[in-house]
């Protein structure tokens, strides 16, 4: 049978189709040609209107109305002039096409320095991520990085700021030593200074570097948005928490990640814990924690450094005690052990009775109790109780009368804290610069970064029971009493402050002199007298169906005769 001949136009297609795409091509260019000059004006609109979205989001929304009057009247005053409009439009028209002029190339792949970078660090992970039996290697001595590395970005500075690593599934990214290996790795190579978040996926074999972008350190103290029962120990980053609460930072207002506390009944971490090395900011965290607790409860602050440094709580309404001598802070704490006693039994009784709970027993009483060890170290000296002891009863049944127990202290004190103190103190947070072993044994969990040797105060980790660690900065709350103390930070503080009883509202701006921070001498002299008062049978208070008298109140009481 004689073969058909093929249609036209499927014989001379190739052809045909070849000379449509230079025609194509041809036109398009001509086009290209023609239209360049509109292109480019379209362009630098673009980037114009952009520009001008963002100045005007940048605004603070008080200067936006003010603006926006210039402005109409600049449209006004160019209609009534002659010529004004078209004059205006050959001016933005101008600005455009200047604008608009050079086109951002559009980045294909890394430049050689960076492609030099790549190779180095994949050639140091070779020993790493290699055996020598593996037929076919993904990492090898003059091997092909970019087939180990998925994904890069390269800052300003060339230095790289996210990394995306496949790695061979024999590597044993189970064991942590393994991976702080490689993780140290990256680190030093990538360039110190920085603090780099990894995250392993084990499912995948797969290593994402990432620089995570700097905490906030201008959030200073104020009234956070959280409910009953919630404290705001600092804030994060914003993938690590899923709550937001707005937040003043400067002059404006974000919505900033909260590590919010729960304490009480229901929590399951109601104690916390906070290490840090001298200077790191641990004081500072326990003066914002106690004036969140101020809100809603009662504060007794016991200072085992002795250096005045809570002397602006002295005297304020719920603030039942500020004692930084031995005598006062044993005191204190044995009123608060029977404290919490009184109210395990209220709590009981009313529970068992079918009645309410009574409110004073449902009112918050925190402990906040700073260097503890140099307290301990003091009594053991001179023969007395270690106030850690006094804390066993709050600790262990803290939680049920609506007890809460804060310690901070620092590192080298970590050992001379008692089983009780480490048991029941299930939050815990690590400030200041510390070795990635000194985070993982307060924590009990490695920190998700690589501590950064310096960090700014306030800054480290937040770890609550057996949850995830968080990078955390706490609010920057600083002594109103300090001369170091900005004008605009000691408002802050104090404007959160409850006032004292009875005292007139001083100006924020004047510095308060410390109203009457107890030395260790004057702290001890009264020690007798509070002891006097303090220890009362728990039997007798809960026939008496009232709550003790605090010390503070009770050396008032003496005081007046
Ligand atoms: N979150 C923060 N934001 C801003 N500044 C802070 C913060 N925390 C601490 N600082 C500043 O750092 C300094 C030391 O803070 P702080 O006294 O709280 O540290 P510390 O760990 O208690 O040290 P020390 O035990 O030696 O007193 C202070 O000047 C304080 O104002």
């Amino acid at each position: 049978m004689a073969r058909r001949p093929l249609p036209r136009i499927l014989s001379s297609g190739s052809a045909s189709i070849t000379r449509s795409r230079e025609i194509a091509r041809t036109a398009a260019d001509s086009a290209t040609d023609v239209l360049h000059p509109l292109i480019t004006i379209i362009r630098g609109l673009r980037l114009l209107a952009v520009s001008g979205r963002q100045k005007w989001a940048a605004t603070p929304k008080e200067r936006r109305g003010p603006k926006l009057f210039l402005a109409a009247a600049c449209v006004l005053a160019v209609a009534l002039v002659p010529y004004g409009p078209i004059l205006a439009l050959i001016t933005v028209m101008g600005a455009a096409a200047w604008k608009g002029r050079e086109r951002t190339p559009v980045k294909t792949g890394p430049d050689e320095a960076e492609s030099t970078r790549l190779r180095a660090l994949y050639e140091a992970l070779v020993p790493y991520f290699s055996v020598p039996d593996d037929p076919e290697p993904l990492f090898a001595h003059g091997g092909d990085w970019e087939k180990a590395f998925d994904g890069y970005t390269f800052d300003g500075d060339g230095r790289l700021s996210r990394l995306q690593v496949s790695y061979p599934a024999y590597f044993t990214d189970g064991e942590a030593a393994a991976r702080s290996r490689i993780e140290q790795l990256l680190h030093t190579k990538s360039g110190r200074g920085r603090e780099y978040r990894f995250a392993w996926d084990e499912e995948a074999n797969r290593l994402v570097m990432t620089v995570p972008a700097p905490l906030s350190t201008s959030i200073a103290a104020q009234r956070f948005v959280t409910a009953p029962g919630e404290t705001v120990l600092g804030f994060t980053d914003p993938d690590a928490v899923r709550r937001t609460v707005p937040v003043r930072d400067g002059d404006t207002t974000v919505d900033a990640s909260p590590v919010v506390w729960r304490t009480g009944g229901r929590s399951t971490e109601p104690h916390l814990l906070a290490v840090g090395q001298p200077g790191s900011g641990t004081t500072t965290l326990i003066r914002s924690i106690a004036v969140q607790a101020l809100q809603q409860g009662d504060v007794l602050v016991i200072d085992g450094s002795g250096t005045g440094e809570y002397g602006t709580l002295t005297g304020r309404t719920g603030v039942l005690a500020v004692e930084s001598g031995l005598g006062g802070a044993l005191a204190t704490l044995e009123w608060a052990a029977h404290e919490t006693e009184r109210r395990l039994i209220f709590t009981n009784r009313a529970r068992q009775g079918g009645h309410p709970v009574p409110e004073d027993v449902k009112r918050p009483l925190w402990i906040l109790l700073d260097r503890p060890a140099v307290l301990g170290h003091l009594a053991a000296a001179d023969g007395r109780t270690d106030p850690q002891e006094l804390l066993q009863v709050p600790l262990r049944h803290g939680r049920a009368a609506g007890v809460t127990v804060v310690l901070a202290d620092q590192f080298d004190a970590l050992e001379t804290l008692s089983e009780t103190v480490r048991t029941h103190t299930r939050a815990r947070v690590v400030l200041g610069p510390a070795s990635r072993e000194q985070i993982t044994a307060v924590l009990g969990a490695e920190p998700n970064t690589t501590p950064p040797p310096e960090v700014p105060a306030g800054r480290g980790y937040a770890r609550l029971g057996t949850g995830p660690v968080l990078r955390l900065q706490v609010p920057a709350t600083p002594d109103p009493y300090d001369d170091a103390t900005s004008d605009a930070l000691r408002r802050a503080v104090l404007d959160v402050l409850p006032e004292r009883p009875g005292a007139s509202p001083q100006p924020a701006s004047v510095p308060e002199g410390p109203a009457d921070t107890a030395t260790d001498a004057a702290a001890d002299a009264r020690d007798d007298a509070d002891t006097a008062q303090v220890p009362v049978a728990v039997e007798a208070m809960a026939a008496e169906s009232r709550p003790v008298e605090p010390p503070a109140r009770a050396q008032a009481a003496i005081a007046e005769g």
